[in-house]
């Protein structure tokens, strides 16, 4: 197996007395090189956990162990940037800021489209995400936490930079962490997946295996013992379900091999605390 780029173990974080956690007992192993979607609802803790990977927040209990800051690159969901600076003079920054690491042609790729004489208080949400993301792969890092890349980005310059994004990270063998809520990007880009429930990981692993762990089904209404149902839904007496396979499912039921989107929307819709 290959060495884990993220460890945690136990993990917990609140951010006051008064607000309860945030994160809990949260423990998972993200192999180096993978690329992992981070889904979960609203408030589910996902920024949390980017930030403690990033070592921008402390736990509360429990570890996360991951590269030192100088190796990872983090996007957070603002794209903190300085308004006053130009794009030239962002990108000459992260290039003083990176000494012996900065690779000027991986930023120039995705900063290329925009004006480098613009103040970066001038430009839009879209470009401003380009030119943070151009920051982020000029760093050259081992690990990348992205926290809702391309949320503003036009659905465009989303396939654009998702590919230009992955094309990087496969030739540099970069892991990379991204939280979406748009599920139909993340399948056929991301290999692994962590999805965050009430503050929990719910399901963590390489997306195949938890694809071929699970069978939508659909059929008439039956105990579906000894399968662990993930969620079920009756329109008359016809029964469709995803559930989490002990062995062959035998029945009257027709099965298939969810797809992603199926996979997750079945785990979100659960109660917080149900089996997974
Ligand atoms: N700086 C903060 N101070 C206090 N509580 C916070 C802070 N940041 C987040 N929280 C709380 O921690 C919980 C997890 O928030 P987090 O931002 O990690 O969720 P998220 O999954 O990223 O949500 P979203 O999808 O809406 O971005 C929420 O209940 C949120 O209100």
């Amino acid at each position: 197996m290959t060495a884990p780029v993220i460890e945690a173990e136990g993990l917990g974080l609140r951010y006051s007395r008064r607000r309860g956690w945030a994160l809990k007992d949260c423990g998972f192993t993200l192999p180096t090189g993978r690329i992992c979607a981070l889904v979960g609802h609203n408030g589910a803790g996902k920024s949390t956990l980017l930030a403690l990977a990033a070592g921008l927040l402390r736990p509360t209990e429990g570890r996360i162990a991951a590269p030192a800051r100088e190796r990872i690159a983090y996007v957070a969901q603002d794209k903190p940037l300085y308004g006053q600076l130009t794009v030239a003079e962002t990108l000459r920054m992260g290039r003083e800021l990176n000494p012996g690491r900065w690779d000027d042609g991986a930023a120039a790729a995705i900063a290329a489209v925009l004006p480098a004489d613009a103040k970066v208080r001038a430009l839009s949400g879209g470009q401003r995400t380009r030119l943070a993301l151009a920051l982020a792969l000029g760093k050259r890092p081992e690990l990348l936490l992205l926290d809702e890349p391309m949320a503003d980005l036009d659905p465009l310059a989303r396939r654009e930079l998702m590919g230009a994004l992955m094309a990087d990270a496969a030739e540099h063998g970069t892991s990379v962490v991204m939280s979406s809520h748009i599920l139909t990007e993340l399948e056929g880009v991301c290999d692994h997946l962590l999805l965050v429930h009430g503050g929990r990981v719910r399901l963590d692993g390489p997306i195949d295996d938890l694809l071929a762990a699970h069978t939508l089904l659909t059929g008439p209404v039956a105990d579906l013992a000894p399968h662990t149902v993930v969620s079920a839904r009756t329109t008359g007496r016809q029964l469709t379900a995803l559930v989490r396979h002990e062995g062959p499912v035998e029945g009257p039921w027709q099965t298939a091999e969810p797809t992603l989107e199926d996979l997750l929307l079945a785990h979100l819709r659960t109660p917080e605390g149900a089996p997974a």
